[in-house]
C-alpha cells in the first residue's frame, strides 16, 4: 500500500512554494492560464521550483494554451508535468504526452469520454469551474471514479479525509480553501490540508499513474 499524493495547487511565489514542500506536499501547482487570479509568470514559477527542487513534482497549469507556449513555459519554469483544463483534441494531448508527464484535467460529463487515458497521460478529476472551490458530488461519482485518477474541487482540511474514504483517488489537489486571498496561501490550513490527506489512508499501489 502506498500514501495518497498531495499536490498544493495556484503557487504565486517562492515563499508558499517552499511552505508547501515542507508541509509534505508532493506537487506544487503554478497556475499559467491567463483568466486565473492565480497567475504566475514563468520567472517566478521557475524561482519557485528550483527552490522546490527535483523531490517535489511541478505541474504548470494550462487552460486554452497552444501546444508551443505550454513546451515552452515548462522547460523555462522547469516544470515536472503539465496539466491541461479545457476542451483540446486526442492529439493535443498525446503529443504533449511525448514530452512530459500530463495531468487532463476533466469534469464529470466528460469522464466516460476520457477514460481509459492514453499513455503517459493521468486523469484529473475536477469541478467544470476550475479553482472555484466547489467540491463534486463524490458518492455520485463513487461507481465510476477511476483507478489512478486524481481528484480536485473543493478539497480543503475539513473534507479531505472524507473524499479519500470515498473514491480513493491516487492524488488530492486543492487550492481555494487554503488560501488567504487568491493566490496567497494559509500556512496553517497548508499544513492540516496536507496533514488531513496523510493520515487518511493509503491507496493501493497498482492504481497509481505510471
Ligand atoms: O486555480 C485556478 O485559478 C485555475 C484557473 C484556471 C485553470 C485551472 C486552475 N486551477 C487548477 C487546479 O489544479 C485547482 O487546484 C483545482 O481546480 C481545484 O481548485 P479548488 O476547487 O479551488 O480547490
Amino acid at each position: 500500500m502506498t500514501r495518497v499524493q498531495v499536490k498544493v495547487c495556484g503557487t504565486t511565489s517562492v515563499h508558499d512554494a517552499v511552505l508547501a514542500a515542507e508541509a509534505g506536499a508532493d506537487a506544487i501547482g503554478l497556475v499559467f492560464a491567463p483568466v486565473s487570479k492565480r497567475r504566475v509568470d514563468a520567472a517566478t514559477a521557475r524561482a519557485a521550483s528550483l527552490a522546490v527542487g527535483v523531490g517535489v513534482a511541478r505541474v504548470g497549469v494550462f487552460l486554452d494554451q497552444g501546444l508551443d507556449e505550454v513546451l515552452r513555459t515548462a522547460e523555462a519554469a522547469r516544470l515536472s508535468a503539465v496539466q491541461i483544463h479545457g476542451p483540446v483534441s486526442s492529439l493535443y494531448v498525446e503529443t504533449l504526452a511525448r514530452y512530459h508527464p500530463v495531468l487532463r484535467a476533466v469534469r464529470p460529463q466528460d469522464l466516460a469520454e476520457a477514460s481509459p487515458p492514453p499513455v503517459g497521460v493521468t486523469l484529473l478529476l475536477d469541478a467544470p469551474t476550475p479553482g472555484g472551490g466547489v467540491p463534486l458530488d463524490w458518492a455520485a461519482l463513487q461507481s465510476v471514479f477511476p483507478a489512478g485518477a486524481w481528484l480536485a474541487g473543493g478539497l480543503g482540511p475539513e473534507n479531505v479525509a472524507e473524499a479519500i474514504r470515498v473514491l480513493r483517488p491516487a492524488a488530492v489537489d486543492a487550492v481555494s480553501r487554503l488560501e488567504v486571498s487568491a493566490g496567497v496561501k494559509d500556512p496553517e490550513r497548508v499544513r492540516a490540508f496536507v496533514r488531513a490527506a496523510r493520515q487518511a489512508g493509503l491507496v493501493d499501489p497498482q492504481s497509481y499513474p505510471q
